[in-house]
Protein backbone atom coordinates (compact mmCIF):
# COMPACT_ATOMS: atom_id res chain seq x y z
CA UNK A 1 0.00 0.00 0.00
CA UNK A 2 2.75 2.77 1.15
CA UNK A 3 4.81 1.65 -1.82
CA UNK A 4 3.80 4.12 -4.42
CA UNK A 5 4.57 7.07 -1.55
CA UNK A 6 8.13 5.64 -1.47
CA UNK A 7 9.26 5.10 -4.61
CA UNK A 8 8.14 9.07 -4.96
CA UNK A 9 9.78 10.72 -2.30
CA UNK A 10 13.07 8.32 -3.39
CA UNK A 11 12.44 10.14 -6.93
CA UNK A 12 12.02 13.56 -5.53
CA UNK A 13 15.28 12.97 -3.12
CA UNK A 14 17.58 11.47 -6.32
CA UNK A 15 16.42 14.91 -8.30
CA UNK A 16 17.87 16.83 -5.59
CA UNK A 17 20.72 15.05 -5.50
CA UNK A 18 20.86 15.82 -9.46
CA UNK A 19 20.64 19.28 -8.75
CA UNK A 20 24.09 19.32 -6.56
CA UNK A 21 26.46 19.35 -9.13
CA UNK A 22 25.05 22.55 -10.61
CA UNK A 23 24.97 24.26 -7.55
CA UNK A 24 28.50 23.75 -6.72
CA UNK A 25 29.14 24.53 -10.25
CA UNK A 26 28.17 28.12 -9.68
CA UNK A 27 30.13 28.53 -6.03
CA UNK A 28 32.64 27.27 -7.97
CA UNK A 29 33.01 29.51 -10.67
CA UNK A 30 31.99 32.77 -8.49
CA UNK A 31 35.13 31.94 -6.20
CA UNK A 32 37.29 31.59 -8.92
CA UNK A 33 35.98 34.58 -10.49
CA UNK A 34 37.02 36.21 -7.41
CA UNK A 35 39.82 34.76 -6.55
CA UNK A 36 40.98 35.95 -10.55
CA UNK A 37 39.69 39.26 -10.01
CA UNK A 38 42.53 39.73 -7.21
CA UNK A 39 44.58 38.10 -9.71
CA UNK A 40 44.29 40.32 -12.23
CA UNK A 41 44.90 43.17 -10.23
CA UNK A 42 48.01 42.11 -8.51
CA UNK A 43 50.24 41.41 -11.16
CA UNK A 44 48.48 44.69 -12.88
CA UNK A 45 50.14 46.55 -10.15
CA UNK A 46 53.72 43.81 -10.30
CA UNK A 47 53.96 44.19 -14.15
CA UNK A 48 52.36 47.96 -14.88
CA UNK A 49 52.93 50.14 -12.04
CA UNK A 50 55.48 49.38 -10.12
CA UNK A 51 58.28 49.84 -13.17
CA UNK A 52 56.35 53.09 -14.32
CA UNK A 53 57.22 54.31 -10.77
CA UNK A 54 60.67 53.19 -10.74
CA UNK A 55 61.28 54.68 -13.80
CA UNK A 56 60.03 57.75 -12.57
CA UNK A 57 61.96 57.98 -9.57
CA UNK A 58 64.75 56.38 -10.53
CA UNK A 59 68.45 58.10 -11.27
CA UNK A 60 68.91 56.20 -14.56
CA UNK A 61 67.68 56.77 -17.64
CA UNK A 62 66.71 59.63 -19.51
CA UNK A 63 65.19 62.02 -17.10
CA UNK A 64 68.97 62.14 -15.50
CA UNK A 65 70.00 63.58 -18.90
CA UNK A 66 69.33 67.25 -17.60
CA UNK A 67 70.83 67.08 -14.61
CA UNK A 68 74.36 66.42 -16.36
CA UNK A 69 73.52 68.91 -19.24
CA UNK A 70 73.11 71.61 -16.73
CA UNK A 71 76.40 70.76 -14.68
CA UNK A 72 78.36 70.67 -17.93
CA UNK A 73 77.24 73.72 -19.02
CA UNK A 74 78.14 75.83 -15.75
CA UNK A 75 81.37 74.50 -16.30
CA UNK A 76 81.99 75.94 -19.91
CA UNK A 77 80.50 79.03 -18.41
CA UNK A 78 83.02 78.75 -16.26
CA UNK A 79 85.86 78.44 -17.97
CA UNK A 80 84.60 81.13 -20.86
CA UNK A 81 84.94 83.64 -17.64
CA UNK A 82 88.43 82.57 -17.27
CA UNK A 83 89.17 83.22 -20.53
CA UNK A 84 87.61 85.85 -20.95
CA UNK A 85 88.54 87.72 -17.41
CA UNK A 86 92.32 86.68 -17.41
CA UNK A 87 93.42 85.35 -20.44
CA UNK A 88 97.28 84.04 -18.62
CA UNK A 89 98.62 80.73 -18.33
CA UNK A 90 96.86 80.23 -15.09
CA UNK A 91 93.52 80.73 -16.44
CA UNK A 92 94.32 78.60 -19.31
CA UNK A 93 95.00 75.47 -17.24
CA UNK A 94 92.11 76.12 -15.41
CA UNK A 95 89.93 76.29 -18.30
CA UNK A 96 91.47 73.33 -19.34
CA UNK A 97 90.10 71.79 -16.45
CA UNK A 98 86.71 73.12 -16.62
CA UNK A 99 86.50 72.05 -20.03
CA UNK A 100 87.41 68.44 -19.63
CA UNK A 101 85.11 68.49 -16.68
CA UNK A 102 82.17 69.57 -19.33
CA UNK A 103 83.24 67.17 -21.48
CA UNK A 104 82.89 64.12 -19.16
CA UNK A 105 79.09 65.32 -18.06
CA UNK A 106 78.14 66.33 -21.84
CA UNK A 107 79.71 62.86 -23.74
CA UNK A 108 76.35 60.78 -22.55
CA UNK A 109 75.08 58.14 -24.45
CA UNK A 110 71.69 59.99 -24.46
CA UNK A 111 72.67 63.12 -25.97
CA UNK A 112 74.18 61.27 -28.96
CA UNK A 113 71.20 59.39 -29.55
CA UNK A 114 68.58 62.32 -29.13
CA UNK A 115 70.95 65.50 -30.03
CA UNK A 116 72.08 66.24 -33.33
CA UNK A 117 74.34 68.96 -32.02
CA UNK A 118 76.54 66.60 -29.24
CA UNK A 119 79.35 65.31 -31.53
CA UNK A 120 79.91 68.67 -33.32
CA UNK A 121 79.75 70.07 -29.57
CA UNK A 122 82.21 67.79 -28.44
CA UNK A 123 84.72 67.66 -31.24
CA UNK A 124 84.47 71.93 -30.26
CA UNK A 125 85.84 71.33 -26.64
CA UNK A 126 88.25 68.79 -27.60
CA UNK A 127 89.63 71.14 -30.44
CA UNK A 128 89.55 73.81 -27.87
CA UNK A 129 91.79 72.07 -25.10
CA UNK A 130 94.44 71.61 -28.21
CA UNK A 131 94.62 75.02 -28.83
CA UNK A 132 94.92 75.86 -24.97
CA UNK A 133 97.51 73.65 -24.33
CA UNK A 134 99.56 74.62 -27.27
CA UNK A 135 98.45 77.94 -26.74
CA UNK A 136 98.22 78.72 -30.26
CA UNK A 137 94.63 80.28 -30.49
CA UNK A 138 93.95 83.79 -28.25
CA UNK A 139 92.10 82.68 -24.99
CA UNK A 140 89.38 85.35 -25.96
CA UNK A 141 88.90 83.40 -29.85
CA UNK A 142 88.51 80.19 -27.99
CA UNK A 143 86.28 81.77 -25.39
CA UNK A 144 83.85 82.70 -27.92
CA UNK A 145 84.20 79.30 -29.14
CA UNK A 146 82.78 77.37 -26.30
CA UNK A 147 78.91 79.15 -27.14
CA UNK A 148 78.26 76.40 -29.63
CA UNK A 149 78.71 73.78 -26.79
CA UNK A 150 77.04 75.59 -24.31
CA UNK A 151 73.81 76.71 -26.94
CA UNK A 152 74.07 72.77 -27.35
CA UNK A 153 74.13 72.45 -23.73
CA UNK A 154 71.17 74.78 -23.17
CA UNK A 155 69.07 72.68 -25.80
CA UNK A 156 69.56 69.47 -24.26
CA UNK A 157 68.24 70.87 -21.19
CA UNK A 158 65.23 71.86 -22.31
CA UNK A 159 64.74 69.04 -24.26
CA UNK A 160 65.39 66.67 -21.35
CA UNK A 161 62.93 69.20 -19.57
CA UNK A 162 60.18 68.20 -22.10
CA UNK A 163 60.82 64.78 -22.06
CA UNK A 164 60.27 64.55 -18.39
CA UNK A 165 57.15 66.91 -18.63
CA UNK A 166 56.03 64.32 -20.81
CA UNK A 167 56.82 61.37 -18.73
CA UNK A 168 55.23 62.84 -15.90
CA UNK A 169 52.01 63.44 -17.90
CA UNK A 170 52.23 59.76 -18.97
CA UNK A 171 52.31 58.69 -15.70
CA UNK A 172 49.68 60.52 -14.40
CA UNK A 173 47.51 59.15 -16.83
CA UNK A 174 48.56 55.73 -15.91
CA UNK A 175 48.44 56.62 -12.50
CA UNK A 176 44.57 57.45 -13.79
CA UNK A 177 44.05 54.71 -14.99
CA UNK A 178 45.55 52.54 -12.52
CA UNK A 179 43.00 54.20 -9.78
CA UNK A 180 40.10 53.50 -12.18
CA UNK A 181 41.33 50.09 -12.20
CA UNK A 182 41.46 49.30 -8.57
CA UNK A 183 38.03 51.03 -7.85
CA UNK A 184 36.44 49.03 -10.92
CA UNK A 185 37.96 45.85 -9.09
CA UNK A 186 37.06 47.06 -5.73
CA UNK A 187 33.15 47.44 -6.80
CA UNK A 188 33.66 44.28 -8.51
CA UNK A 189 35.15 42.13 -5.48
CA UNK A 190 32.36 43.92 -3.10
CA UNK A 191 29.51 42.76 -6.24
CA UNK A 192 30.82 39.41 -6.24
CA UNK A 193 31.04 39.41 -2.18
CA UNK A 194 27.04 40.62 -2.24
CA UNK A 195 26.53 37.60 -4.94
CA UNK A 196 28.14 35.23 -2.56
CA UNK A 197 26.01 36.35 0.43
CA UNK A 198 22.80 36.09 -1.10
CA UNK A 199 23.40 32.89 -2.74
CA UNK A 200 24.27 31.88 0.76
CA UNK A 201 21.33 33.66 2.21
CA UNK A 202 18.72 32.06 -0.14
CA UNK A 203 20.70 28.48 0.50
CA UNK A 204 19.76 28.64 4.21
CA UNK A 205 16.63 29.79 4.02
CA UNK A 206 15.60 26.89 1.54
CA UNK A 207 17.05 24.47 4.16
CA UNK A 208 15.49 25.93 7.04
CA UNK A 209 12.11 25.99 4.79
CA UNK A 210 12.96 22.21 4.07
CA UNK A 211 13.96 21.07 7.62
CA UNK A 212 10.49 22.86 8.66
CA UNK A 213 8.42 21.26 5.61
CA UNK A 214 9.93 17.78 6.86
CA UNK A 215 8.90 18.26 10.45
CA UNK A 216 5.43 19.86 9.47
CA UNK A 217 4.95 16.58 7.70
CA UNK A 218 6.57 14.15 10.10
CA UNK A 219 3.81 15.93 12.95
CA UNK A 220 0.90 15.48 10.37
CA UNK A 221 1.62 11.68 9.20
CA UNK A 222 1.69 11.43 13.27
CA UNK A 223 -2.04 12.72 13.47
CA UNK A 224 -5.49 11.86 12.83
CA UNK A 225 -6.99 14.58 10.09
CA UNK A 226 -10.78 13.56 11.32
CA UNK A 227 -10.43 14.16 15.64
CA UNK A 228 -6.72 15.67 15.35
CA UNK A 229 -5.60 12.94 18.02
CA UNK A 230 -2.53 10.93 17.13
CA UNK A 231 -2.58 7.82 15.36
CA UNK A 232 -1.05 4.20 15.63
CA UNK A 233 2.70 5.82 14.68
CA UNK A 234 2.37 8.16 17.46
CA UNK A 235 1.13 5.85 19.96
CA UNK A 236 4.22 2.90 18.64
CA UNK A 237 6.49 6.24 19.21
CA UNK A 238 4.86 7.23 22.91
CA UNK A 239 5.03 3.57 24.02
CA UNK A 240 8.98 3.29 23.10
CA UNK A 241 9.64 7.12 24.64
CA UNK A 242 8.03 5.57 27.73
CA UNK A 243 10.44 2.50 28.41
CA UNK A 244 10.79 3.08 32.33
CA UNK A 245 7.48 3.18 33.62
CA UNK A 246 4.43 0.44 33.81
CA UNK A 247 1.52 1.65 31.17
CA UNK A 248 -1.76 0.89 30.14
CA UNK A 249 -3.26 0.16 26.93
CA UNK A 250 -6.79 0.49 26.54
CA UNK A 251 -8.73 -0.03 22.87
CA UNK A 252 -11.88 0.92 22.00
CA UNK A 253 -14.58 0.11 19.62
CA UNK A 254 -17.56 1.46 18.50
CA UNK A 255 -19.91 -0.99 18.48
CA UNK A 256 -22.39 -1.71 14.86
CA UNK A 257 -20.46 1.65 13.69
CA UNK A 258 -21.13 0.27 10.26
CA UNK A 259 -24.91 0.05 10.74
CA UNK A 260 -24.82 3.87 12.16
CA UNK A 261 -23.30 4.70 8.95
CA UNK A 262 -25.72 3.01 6.90
CA UNK A 263 -28.60 4.71 8.60
CA UNK A 264 -27.18 8.09 9.18
CA UNK A 265 -24.29 8.43 6.59
CA UNK A 266 -20.89 9.03 6.75
CA UNK A 267 -21.06 12.97 7.52
CA UNK A 268 -23.03 11.97 10.76
CA UNK A 269 -20.53 8.83 11.30
CA UNK A 270 -17.44 11.34 11.50
CA UNK A 271 -19.41 13.20 13.85
CA UNK A 272 -19.48 10.83 16.26
CA UNK A 273 -16.08 9.99 16.03
CA UNK A 274 -15.07 13.25 17.53
CA UNK A 275 -17.79 13.69 19.69
CA UNK A 276 -16.56 10.32 21.27
CA UNK A 277 -13.25 11.07 20.94
CA UNK A 278 -13.97 13.96 23.10
CA UNK A 279 -15.79 12.03 25.68
CA UNK A 280 -13.46 9.14 25.92
CA UNK A 281 -10.26 11.55 26.37
CA UNK A 282 -12.86 13.60 29.13
CA UNK A 283 -13.01 9.83 30.80
CA UNK A 284 -9.12 9.12 31.06
CA UNK A 285 -7.64 10.45 33.54
CA UNK A 286 -4.99 13.64 32.36
CA UNK A 287 -2.18 11.71 31.93
CA UNK A 288 -3.50 9.94 29.42
CA UNK A 289 -3.18 10.47 25.53
CA UNK A 290 -5.47 9.23 23.11
CA UNK A 291 -4.92 7.59 19.64
CA UNK A 292 -7.32 6.92 16.81
CA UNK A 293 -5.71 3.76 15.50
CA UNK A 294 -8.53 3.39 12.13
CA UNK A 295 -11.83 2.78 11.20
CA UNK A 296 -13.93 3.07 15.03
CA UNK A 297 -11.05 1.83 16.76
CA UNK A 298 -9.47 4.25 19.70
CA UNK A 299 -6.53 3.69 22.00
CA UNK A 300 -5.68 5.33 25.34
CA UNK A 301 -2.01 4.87 27.13
CA UNK A 302 -1.71 6.04 30.35
CA UNK A 303 0.73 5.38 33.35
CA UNK A 304 -0.88 2.27 35.02
CA UNK A 305 0.85 0.55 38.29
CA UNK A 306 -2.09 -2.31 38.37
CA UNK A 307 -5.18 -4.09 37.19
CA UNK A 308 -7.31 -2.11 39.71
CA UNK A 309 -6.30 1.51 37.78
CA UNK A 310 -6.82 -0.07 34.72
CA UNK A 311 -10.60 -1.69 36.01
CA UNK A 312 -11.52 1.59 37.10
CA UNK A 313 -11.11 3.87 33.72
CA UNK A 314 -12.80 1.02 31.72
CA UNK A 315 -15.43 1.55 33.90
CA UNK A 316 -15.27 5.09 33.90
CA UNK A 317 -14.97 4.95 29.82
CA UNK A 318 -18.35 3.14 29.66
CA UNK A 319 -20.15 5.08 31.88
CA UNK A 320 -19.30 8.04 30.50
CA UNK A 321 -20.50 6.66 27.46
CA UNK A 322 -23.79 5.63 28.03
CA UNK A 323 -24.15 9.10 29.95
CA UNK A 324 -23.43 10.55 26.86
CA UNK A 325 -26.65 8.86 24.91
CA UNK A 326 -25.11 9.26 21.75
CA UNK A 327 -28.68 7.95 19.96
CA UNK A 328 -28.28 4.80 17.36
CA UNK A 329 -31.49 3.55 16.19
CA UNK A 330 -30.18 1.10 14.43
CA UNK A 331 -28.59 -1.02 17.05
CA UNK A 332 -29.31 -4.32 17.54
CA UNK A 333 -29.37 -4.53 20.92
CA UNK A 334 -29.51 -0.94 22.01
CA UNK A 335 -31.08 2.93 21.18
CA UNK A 336 -28.04 4.27 21.95
CA UNK A 337 -24.12 4.00 21.43
CA UNK A 338 -22.38 1.76 23.50
CA UNK A 339 -19.04 0.74 23.31
CA UNK A 340 -16.68 -2.57 23.40
CA UNK A 341 -13.23 -2.14 25.61
CA UNK A 342 -10.14 -4.24 25.58
CA UNK A 343 -7.22 -3.45 27.86
CA UNK A 344 -4.13 -4.62 29.16
CA UNK A 345 -1.14 -3.46 31.30
CA UNK A 346 2.56 -3.74 30.85
CA UNK A 347 6.27 -3.12 31.34
CA UNK A 348 7.29 -1.61 27.59
CA UNK A 349 11.19 -2.77 28.29
CA UNK A 350 9.56 -6.02 29.15
CA UNK A 351 6.80 -7.09 26.62
CA UNK A 352 7.09 -4.36 23.43
CA UNK A 353 4.36 -2.67 22.18
CA UNK A 354 3.05 -5.76 19.64
CA UNK A 355 2.44 -7.88 22.55
CA UNK A 356 0.76 -5.21 24.81
CA UNK A 357 -1.16 -4.70 21.71
CA UNK A 358 -2.18 -8.25 21.07
CA UNK A 359 -3.26 -8.69 24.72
CA UNK A 360 -5.75 -5.72 24.48
CA UNK A 361 -6.80 -6.81 21.16
CA UNK A 362 -7.52 -10.37 22.60
CA UNK A 363 -9.78 -8.96 25.33
CA UNK A 364 -11.20 -6.89 22.97
CA UNK A 365 -12.56 -9.61 20.57
CA UNK A 366 -14.17 -11.72 23.86
CA UNK A 367 -15.98 -8.33 24.35
CA UNK A 368 -17.03 -8.29 20.74
CA UNK A 369 -17.96 -12.32 20.71
CA UNK A 370 -19.66 -12.17 24.25
CA UNK A 371 -21.97 -9.80 22.96
CA UNK A 372 -20.57 -5.79 23.23
CA UNK A 373 -21.29 -3.22 25.29
CA UNK A 374 -18.93 -4.45 28.02
CA UNK A 375 -14.79 -4.04 28.45
CA UNK A 376 -12.26 -7.12 29.44
CA UNK A 377 -8.73 -7.15 30.96
CA UNK A 378 -5.81 -9.71 29.89
CA UNK A 379 -2.28 -9.86 30.79
CA UNK A 380 0.31 -9.51 28.71
CA UNK A 381 1.37 -13.23 28.14
N1 LIG B 1 -17.97 7.76 9.18
C1 LIG B 1 -16.84 7.10 9.10
N2 LIG B 1 -16.88 5.78 9.04
C2 LIG B 1 -15.77 5.06 8.99
C3 LIG B 1 -14.51 5.69 8.98
N3 LIG B 1 -13.54 4.72 8.91
C4 LIG B 1 -14.18 3.54 8.86
N4 LIG B 1 -15.50 3.74 8.90
C5 LIG B 1 -16.57 2.77 8.89
O1 LIG B 1 -16.57 2.08 10.14
C6 LIG B 1 -17.24 0.86 9.93
C7 LIG B 1 -16.55 -0.21 10.73
O2 LIG B 1 -17.28 -1.37 10.53
P1 LIG B 1 -16.93 -2.74 11.19
O3 LIG B 1 -15.41 -2.88 11.19
O4 LIG B 1 -17.71 -3.77 10.51
O5 LIG B 1 -17.36 -2.53 12.68
P2 LIG B 1 -18.79 -2.39 13.31
O6 LIG B 1 -19.83 -2.11 12.31
O7 LIG B 1 -18.62 -1.35 14.38
O8 LIG B 1 -19.02 -3.79 13.90
P3 LIG B 1 -18.48 -4.36 15.29
O9 LIG B 1 -17.18 -3.63 15.53
O10 LIG B 1 -18.31 -5.81 15.08
O11 LIG B 1 -19.49 -3.98 16.29
C8 LIG B 1 -17.25 0.61 8.43
O12 LIG B 1 -18.60 0.75 7.96
C9 LIG B 1 -16.40 1.70 7.85
O13 LIG B 1 -16.88 2.15 6.60
C10 LIG B 1 -14.46 7.12 9.05
O14 LIG B 1 -13.44 7.74 9.07
N5 LIG B 1 -15.66 7.75 9.14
Amino acid sequence: MKQPFVSSSDSCASSAKRKRPGRYVTWLSLSLMSFMALMILIIYEARWVFPEIQAYFSQSGNLTGQQLATRSRLYLQDAQVRLLEMPNQDASSDAIVDIELAYGLFDVDIYHQHYDCTSASLSVLDETVTALESNSVPPVVLARELLDPINCLTRIEMGQLDRRGEAINTFAERTRWHHQVLIYTGVLIFLLGLLFWWLHERQLRRAEKATQDTLRWMKRAMRDPLTDIGNRSALQQDVMRQQQQSLGLVIVDIDFFKQYNDALGHPAGDTLLCRLARVIADALPEEATLYRLGGDEFAALMPCENHATLQYYCQQLRKRVQEAQFPHLTHPNNDQVTLSIGATWFMPKQAGFPQAYEAADKALYQVKTAGRDDWRIIAVA
